[in-house]
């Protein structure tokens, strides 16, 4: 899906200063703030945002880039890759970019299901063989807590906006609405409830045939905060918890996770 080809003609790309990056590590919920984003461009707009390209920036064959100079504003951009192999020119353009995370342990569960139920994507053993390749970084995008490092310095940057998947499940609407302010969109209480109710877990899978063809029941799989605690083991949930204290304990991410609230107990 990532050829050298396309990762060396996406160092030239040029993003305009109205794309709107959503920038995540695999599994964080890019699915549901490109729907969110989309939904707010359209009660801007009134025009439907279609995604001619695949959105995942660096997924699909080198000219794609060249295609997208043709694309109308705004364009939205999703990402897994890790903040230093983003193209420049996200940055010298000032691309608004909404980073979407997700605790580690729900998000490595997540990622097993999906390699493991997906039949086109290649598959692990078993739970244990998938996390002890997650806890090393061995997996497609690399490592969860290398992505949060090279990000923990940079979520307080002008043109970008943090969001906590958990949060974001709280407090749906809240979180739309503060979604719709960071990107410069007005909308009254009722377009952005009328978002919210459309954004739920439910009514996204109910439609992801439809939306996201064969693979959308394997992508809109449970949308659950928690399903880490029917699948790592106390060992492996304690070695997670090492982790996070070794790599984020203390940073600034580190509280943003709330990792006691989700990940622990
Ligand atoms: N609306 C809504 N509410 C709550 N949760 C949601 C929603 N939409 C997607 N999801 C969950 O996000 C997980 C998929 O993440 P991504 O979209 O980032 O996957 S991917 O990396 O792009 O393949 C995947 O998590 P799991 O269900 O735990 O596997 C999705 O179910």
């Amino acid at each position: 899906m990532c050829t050298s080809e396309t990762f060396q003609a996406l160092e030239t790309f040029e993003t305009r200063y109205d794309d709107i990056v959503v920038a995540s590590y695999p599994k964080c919920g890019s699915n549901w703030i490109l729907h969110i984003v989309s939904e707010l461009i359209f009660a801007v707009s009134k025009k439907k945002y279609e995604y001619p390209e695949f959105p995942v920036l660096e997924c699909g064959d080198s000219e794609k880039y060249q295609r997208m100079e043709d694309f109308p504003s705004p364009r939205i951009l999703a990402t897994h890759l890790h903040y230093d192999k983003l193209p420049g020119s996200i940055f010298k353009n000032k691309a608004k970019i909404l980073v979407i995370f997700r605790n580690p342990k729900d998000t490595a569960v997540s990622f097993f299901h999906f390699h493991n139920d997906v039949p086109d994507i290649p598959s692990y053993g078993s739970w244990d063989e998938f996390f002890r390749q997650f806890m090393k970084g061995q997996v497609s995008w690399g490592s969860y807590f290398d992505f949060a490092i090279n990000w923990n310095k940079h979520l307080d940057d002008d043109n970008v906006k943090f969001i906590l998947y958990e949060d974001l499940k709280e407090h749906l609407a809240a979180g739309i609405k503060q979604i719709a302010e960071f990107l410069g969109f007005f909308l009254t209480g009722e377009q952005i409830q009328a978002i919210s109710v459309q954004s739920t877990f439910q009514a996204m899978r109910a439609k992801s045939q439809n939306t996201h063809g064969a693979v959308g029941p394997f992508l809109f799989r449970k949308g659950e905060v928690g399903d880490w605690k029917n699948v790592l083991s106390q060992t492996q949930s304690q070695e997670m918890d090492e982790k996070f204290k070794e790599c984020l304990a203390g940073t600034s991410l580190g509280a943003k996770l709330k990792y006691e609230s989700y990940c622990q107990g």
